[in-house]
């Protein structure tokens, strides 16, 4: 599903929006006064397009077009979506929902970026409050699939509903808060622990340096797979929970933390932290630091997808949509036999990139085998098939790494078959970027029972499926480099 959008505040938060949007096909309008609005989006997308489209392995639609606008009122013509992301003022929402409403379309719904007001808030004096409502993103917003979804009291069902299937569309998870709360949830503990940060900073306990290292070497990576209540039920051991709770409930009244009290922000204390922090990262831009953070998070996100766990779930889940109604959801029965079969369609990630700058070589096999996977359940050498008992192992494999690729590229696979009866199954991959061949794979298969680990046939269905494009295939022209091995050139 796409449509147009209008961001109002095109900074940090109203860029990462204006990027996840452009980038999931969007049609992108955009309303912010400063002149320097468009080169920071512009900067913003170019970090975006280089992470996102590679977090799955199916391509995102075509990137919607994005423009810039002098006032509101144009910015949210024909926006089905408006994305609020002014600066954190009250009056200043207030104001902007007035324009907003002036001139925008009654149905569209109209998300506010904010960190903490309350939608009864945000919606006071508005002339349709029932349009507006709390969608709390977290940065980088084209990157972090959370995004507080907090409805007021005149939001009715069928509206909330809409704001939910748009953001799961986008890849997000919107979390459907019961109850408005100051802050919501994320950030009442994000400011717990930046109390604390700043205390122990001012009483010289630790630098910002140390500070983080206490987050990144330990807790900050279990909570980014299992989060607070499943870590800590592990950490009770077999007793779980309870045991857990009975082990460390006596601290939590011993003082341990300093929840209530805010160091007073004096020059000293801010210049205490901001040098500490300069001393820490200033060797880095900060689009710098966004890069590392972005490579970072895709190689963190794309490790939980192979798990299939968290936030890598979520990335599977948005695939299997992204597959539905493209060439690479379909069946045998629905592809021409007397063509190449479309085996993938996908980014190249920004973890396949090697210390040469490009696709590293083990990556061409894991898209060509990738590639084989898509084809044996093309034929019906799927999951049900595999979990009863049948499926293909490779028994030899031949690559042509012929033209460089980098992390961000469109890549494609087709697939030829050059045999296929029986136990045996012949491919031929040709991978390509645009009309550049980029390399071959030729692999050949055998199918095996999974209980004995020996060749066996395959059900009647998947050979009559693989026989059918075998027959197909034969007609095709001989594909270039069939049956090469590594020698003096021919
Ligand atoms: N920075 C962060 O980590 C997060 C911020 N937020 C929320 O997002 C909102 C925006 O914050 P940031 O992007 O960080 O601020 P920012 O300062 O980076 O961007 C705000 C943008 O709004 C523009 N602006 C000012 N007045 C405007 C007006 N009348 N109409 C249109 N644009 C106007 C400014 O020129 C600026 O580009 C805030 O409500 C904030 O609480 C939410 C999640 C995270
Ligand atoms: C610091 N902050 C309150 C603006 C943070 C957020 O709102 C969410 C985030 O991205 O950390």
């Amino acid at each position: 599903m796409t449509g147009t959008v209008a961001i109002i505040g095109g900074g940090v938060i109203g860029g990462g929006w204006a990027a996840r949007f452009a980038l999931n096909g969007w049609t992108v309008r955009v309303h912010d006064p400063d002149p320097q609005a468009e080169r920071k989006i512009g900067e913003v997308m170019a970090n975006a397009r280089r992470s996102l489209p590679g977090l799955t392995d199916v391509a995102l639609p075509a990137e919607g077009p994005i423009s810039f606008h002098d006032s509101i009122a144009e910015a949210v013509e024909g926006a089905a979506w408006i994305q609020e992301s002014v600066p954190e003022r009250l009056d200043l929402k207030h104001a902007t929902f007035g324009a907003i409403q002036q001139a925008c379309d009654p149905e569209a719904v109209i998300g506010s970026s904010t960190s903490g007001f309350k939608p009864s808030e945000l919606q006071q004096g508005a002339a349709r409050p029932e349009q507006i409502m709390v969608a709390h993103p977290f940065n980088p917003v084209y990157l972090l699939p959370l995004v507080e979804l907090v409805p007021g009291e005149g939001n009715d069902g069928p509206m909330v509903a809409r704001a939910k299937e748009t953001l799961t569309g986008l890849g997000m998870y919107p979390l459907h808060l019961r109850k408005e709360i100051d802050a919501h949830v994320a950030d009442r503990f994000l400011e717990a622990v930046w109390r604390e940060a700043l205390w122990l900073v001012k009483d010289g306990i630790a630098t910002t340096e140390e500070i983080d290292n206490a987050i990144r070497y330990g807790f900050g990576i279990r909570w980014a797979q299992m989060g607070l209540f499943e870590t800590y039920r592990v950490a009770g051991g077999e007793a779980g929970m309870k045991h857990f709770m009975a082990q460390f409930g006596p601290a939590l009244s011993w003082p341990w933390t300093r929840l209530m009290d805010v160091p007073e922000f004096t020059d000293e204390l801010v210049d205490l932290i901001a040098g500490q922090s300069d001393a820490q990262s200033g060797a880095y831009s900060i689009r710098e630091l966004e890069r590392i953070r972005d490579n970072n998070l895709v190689t963190m996100m794309r490790g939980l997808k192979a798990q299939d766990w968290g936030a890598g779930a979520l990335l599977n889940a948005q695939e299997k949509l992204m597959r539905a109604g493209t060439p690479m959801g379909v069946r045998a029965e629905d592809l021409p036999a007397d063509a190449p079969v479309m085996t993938a369609r996908r980014t190249v990630p920004l973890d396949w990139t090697d210390y040469n700058g490009h696709m590293t070589e083990s990556r061409y096999l894991h898209a060509f085998a990738d590639a084989t996977d898509r084809f044996m359940e093309i034929i019906g050498c799927d999951a049900d098939y595999i979990a009863n008992g049948g499926s293909y192992f490779t028994a030899e494999t031949h690559i042509r790494h012929l033209d460089e690729v980098h992390a961000g590229s469109v890549i494609e696979i087709r697939t030829q078959v050059i045999a296929g009866a029986g136990k045996k199954m012949h491919l031929f991959h040709e991978m390509v970027e645009g009309g550049r061949l980029l390399a071959t794979g030729e692999h050949f298969l055998l199918h095996v029972s999974l209980e004995t680990r020996k060749p066996s046939a395959p059900s009647p269905e998947v050979e009559a499926a693989l026989v059918r494009f075998a027959e197909g295939h034969a007609a095709l022209p001989r594909p270039q480099g069939l049956g090469r091995a590594i020698g003096a050139p021919r």
